[in-house]
């Protein structure tokens, strides 16, 4: 029996992991088929494929394959722009589509000293940079909408999907800084050693991503 070299991928716990999951499958990949939502196992086993799944924070996907304890992962590009890890873009899986946008309140008046709430501070920072205005940007985890409802800051640099969001926090979308979509990422040395295995894998999921497309 020929033994397959082993991997370990990194997959967002989340909103990415079912579709990346299903495009996986598609792929070929024997993948765990046990998983569900509220399993609290953060390791899955494939001993068939000699694969294993580290399900772990989307935020945190870069830093397991950059350290080399993942071979491969699943990771929104907002995370990658963020976070700026040294780590191998392979593909665009083109799933959970979504933007970045700056938003705010529809009446507000402008003055100094701009404060800027963020969940990616890296990429408000950036994006303020480059457009000439000094900022003072405010990280927060999560429920970023709030801030500039209730005086934290005059804009939010955030996610927008279906805008409901904004919509129901009275807040208008004032630009879209970027797209985004999953991308699949490699450690740069997991690459070159388990290139044979890597390229069959990235082969599939191209061929995938192909084919959805054609389906949209
Ligand atoms: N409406 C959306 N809101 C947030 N992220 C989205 C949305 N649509 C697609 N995404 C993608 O999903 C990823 C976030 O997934 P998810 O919402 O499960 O994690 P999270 O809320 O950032 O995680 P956690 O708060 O548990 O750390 C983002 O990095 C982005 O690429
Ligand atoms: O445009 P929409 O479809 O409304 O999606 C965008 C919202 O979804 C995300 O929040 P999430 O649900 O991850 O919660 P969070 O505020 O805790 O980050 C994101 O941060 C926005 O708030």
């Amino acid at each position: 029996m020929i033994r397959q070299t082993p991997l370990t991928l990194a997959m967002p716990k989340g909103r990415i992991f079912g579709e990346a999951l299903e495009l996986l499958k598609k792929a070929g990949l024997k993948v765990p088929g046990e998983w569900t939502e509220d399993s609290r196992k953060l390791t899955i086993e494939v001993p068939d494929e000699q694969l294993s799944f580290l399900m772990v924070k989307p935020m945190d996907v870069p830093t397991y394959v950059e350290h080399g304890v993942a071979d491969l992962g699943v990771v929104g590009k907002d995370v990658l722009l963020e976070e700026e890890r040294d780590v191998h873009e392979l593909l665009d899986l083109m799933i959970s589509p979504c933007r970045i946008s700056v938003a705010g309140m529809p009446d507000w008046t402008p003055h100094a000293n701009l404060k800027v709430a963020s969940k990616y501070p890296h990429i408000a920072s950036q994006w303020f940079k480059q457009q000439g205005e000094q900022v003072q940007v405010i990280h927060l985890n999560g429920s970023v909408e709030l801030a500039p409802m209730i005086g934290l800051a005059d804009r939010i640099v955030d996610i927008v999907s279906s805008g409901r969001t904004l919509q129901e926090n009275g807040l208008i979308e004032l630009e879209e800084i970027t797209k985004i979509t999953s991308r699949l990422i490699a450690n740069r040395a997991s690459y070159r050693l388990k290139k044979g295995r890597i390229s069959g894998i990235v082969a599939g999921l191209t061929r995938v991503v192909a084919q959805e497309g054609a389906l949209r």
